[in-house]
């Protein structure tokens, strides 16, 4: 049965209704009663033509001669209205209170019952519409939620790819500076160490055996940081063949020692190689850093003992200990 049907007086009811009620001449735009107001009075439209609004994405309703509204105020008592009620024209209504409905059950309880019925199946059916909404709703949310979280994956992933370095999979530049930023932003500035690695005579792997194995090479020299690297600690490729490693340790033999495990394995792995070299030999800087300094500080200090391993013919750790005055 549809709604409007349901909410429409046959005649003899109208007639019976309009037997006991008052007449309330109303006007365009005047307000019956609103959202949340208690009411205890039920409204049948002699003429004119009244909207009800229920308010945020529900669908307004008018409603015109003969429709009845504001019902269940009048049978539960004091209910709190589900609308806000306005003429939309001028018009006339038919206004009864909890006195004159007993009078209409008194007079004529077949047609009342049959009212009833009808008042009851709108409600239901007005109910199971808005769980319907809500269901429906219920849906858009969780799809809007669904692509909510693709994007932030699809973007975190974006954000991973941004740092990291494309042949090896080890932080880049951007990375290291972004690390560096959190470290400083959460005050972790406990004991660092710093290893700066360098390839040994890496020009030589290209050209003798091509770049192909030359990049096999530095993910072997990527694979030994990573092996080393513990959680919170930093495995990065600065660039071309140098890498660094930034590890939590107070101390210089804290340092050192994994200094000497990289350029240890390098060799172990060396002698493994046969005619094409999975790895070549490293040569380290290693230092301490404290985070209240700068990267540049850090980075000049593992530069100067870098330098110095390599002077020395590589293959080997040196270790310094202060920032060295710029030449
Ligand atoms: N295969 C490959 N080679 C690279 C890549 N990036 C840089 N290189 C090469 O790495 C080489 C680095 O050479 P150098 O800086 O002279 O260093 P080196 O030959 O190791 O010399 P020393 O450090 O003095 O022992 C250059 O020949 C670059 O072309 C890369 O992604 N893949």
């Amino acid at each position: 049965m549809p709604d409007t049907d349901m909410a429409e007086l046959s005649s003899s009811e109208y007639a019976l209704f309009a037997s006991v009620a008052r007449i309330r001449r109303v006007y365009a735009g005047e307000s019956l009663f609103r959202r949340g107001d208690l009411g205890t009075t039920m409204y049948v439209i002699a003429s004119g033509l009244v909207e009800l609004d229920f308010g945020e994405d529900l669908v307004s309703k008018s409603l015109g001669p003969r429709e009845f509204f504001g019902e269940l105020g009048l049978l539960i008592g004091d209910h709190a209205r589900s609308a806000d009620a306005s003429a939309i024209t001028d018009g006339e209504l038919l206004e009864l209170r909890h006195e004159e409905f007993e009078r209409l059950v008194e007079r004529s309880p077949e047609l009342i019952s049959h009212f009833l019925r009808r008042a009851i199946m709108r409600v239901v059916l007005n109910e199971q519409g808005l769980i319907r909404r809500l269901r429906r709703r219920n849906q858009d949310l969780q799809a809007a939620l669904d692509s909510l979280r693709a994007t932030t994956h699809q973007l975190s992933q974006t954000e991973a790819l941004i740092r990291s370095d494309e042949l090896t999979g080890l932080h880049n530049r951007r990375g290291l500076v972004q690390h560096l930023q959190e470290r400083q932003r959460n005050h972790a500035t406990t004991g660092l160490g710093l290893l700066l690695v360098d390839c040994d005579r890496f020009k030589h792997v290209n050209d003798e055996h091509g770049h192909l194995v030359g990049d096999r090479v530095l993910q072997g020299v990527a694979n030994i940081l990573r092996s080393v690297a513990g959680p919170g600690d930093l495995a990065c490729r600065l660039g071309g063949d140098e890498f660094c490693l930034l590890v939590k340790a107070d101390t210089r033999d804290e340092v050192m020692r994994y200094a000497d495990f990289v350029v240890g394995t390098a060799q172990g792995l060396m002698q493994m190689s046969q005619a094409t070299p999975l790895i070549c030999s490293l040569s380290l800087g290693a230092c301490l850093v404290d985070l209240d300094g700068e990267w540049n500080d850090w980075y000049a200090r593992a530069d100067a003992a870098l330098y110095r391993a390599k002077r020395l013919g590589g293959n080997r750790v040196e270790w310094q200990d202060d920032t060295p005055a710029p030449a």
